[in-house]
């Protein structure tokens, strides 16, 4: 895998940095293909129990699309008559944020700097965003006269309100961690010099954790997100079954009972 993108997998978790601090963690062409693969290769690892999605240095987690490659794809664009840069979400930016919602398995986002057009949706997409007390969050689109991309019509409004996420995206401004904390943005705000420990404990806590169910419940609120409470009943049916036979479900009911902490497969 490039460079820009680092992956690794220690004891279930896989930790995806996104790699270009120099660059504010920006999206070029590479650094996009290697994150969509990563996360690819963490939703196909059975060996993977939960992933860590960071970045680089203290300054970004992502500013999201690299403005500075994309003035010259568009360029290229109009002298050819073509309108191929824009692909790039289709290509890139559509399946980064299907493997991080659809990947069967939780996943963390340690916000360690800004998160900003692209790089917010990514951590929007994530179940769980831990965040330091430096960082910040910019819907940044309507600033460089785009509209939202990366799914952040759609999770923002869930998250914050329909209202408040279209101030946001209309008047595109730094909210800072606070402020991102009490909207519900960030589910835990902590001090930037333990950004990199904090995110990961809550992601080992997961990948040590009932893995079938957590690919049910995140099933189940995706579902439920866009079904009628009758068709999200049965949908709830159907998981619980799949969780309640599991193994580790077993393995949780005796540890309750004898008082002892369960010691989770994962399966
Ligand atoms: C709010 C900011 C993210 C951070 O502000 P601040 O901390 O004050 O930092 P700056 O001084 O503005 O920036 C520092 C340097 O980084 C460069 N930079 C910042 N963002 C980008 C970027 N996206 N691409 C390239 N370079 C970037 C900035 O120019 C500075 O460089 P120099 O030191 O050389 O001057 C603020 O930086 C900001 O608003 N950034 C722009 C965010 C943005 O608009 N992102 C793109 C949104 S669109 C998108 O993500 C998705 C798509 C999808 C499909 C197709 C096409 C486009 O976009």
């Amino acid at each position: 895998m490039a460079d820009s993108v680092l992956y690794e997998v220690t004891d279930g978790l896989a930790t995806v940095t996104i790699n270009r601090p120099d660059a504010m963690n920006a999206m070029n062409t590479e650094t996009k293909v290697a994150l969509r693969d990563a996360l690819r290769a963490a939703g196909a690892d059975t060996a993977v129990r939960a992933v860590l999605l960071t970045a680089a240095g203290t300054r970004a987690f992502c500013v999201g699309q690299d403005l500075k490659e994309h003035v010259g794809n568009l360029a290229a664009d109009r002298e050819s008559g073509s309108k191929l840069t824009m692909s790039t979400v289709s290509e890139h930016y559509n399946p980064i944020v299907r493997a991080l919602t659809e990947m069967p398995k939780p996943v963390v986002a340690g916000v360690n700097g800004v998160a900003a057009g692209a790089g917010f949706g990514f951590a929007l997409a994530a179940d769980f965003r831990v965040v330091a007390d430096t960082a910040s969050f910019n819907t940044s689109f309507a600033g460089v006269a785009l509209t939202a991309d990366s799914g952040v019509s759609w999770t923002l409004p869930r998250l914050i309100g329909a209202s408040r996420a279209s101030d946001l995206l209309l008047f595109p401004r730094s909210v800072k961690a606070q402020e991102a904390y009490d909207l519900g943005i960030a589910n835990r705000l902590v001090p930037a010099e333990s950004l990199h420990a904090e995110a990961e404990a809550v992601a080992r806590a997961l990948a040590a954790g009932p893995t079938v169910a957590y690919a049910a419940l995140k099933e189940s609120l995706a579902y439920g997100a866009s079904h009628s409470l009758s068709e999200a009943l049965e949908r709830e049916d159907v998981l619980q079954t799949r969780a309640g036979a599991s193994e580790d479900h077993s393995i949780a009911v005796q540890a309750f009972l004898s008082k002892q902490p369960p010691r989770y497969l994962g399966r």
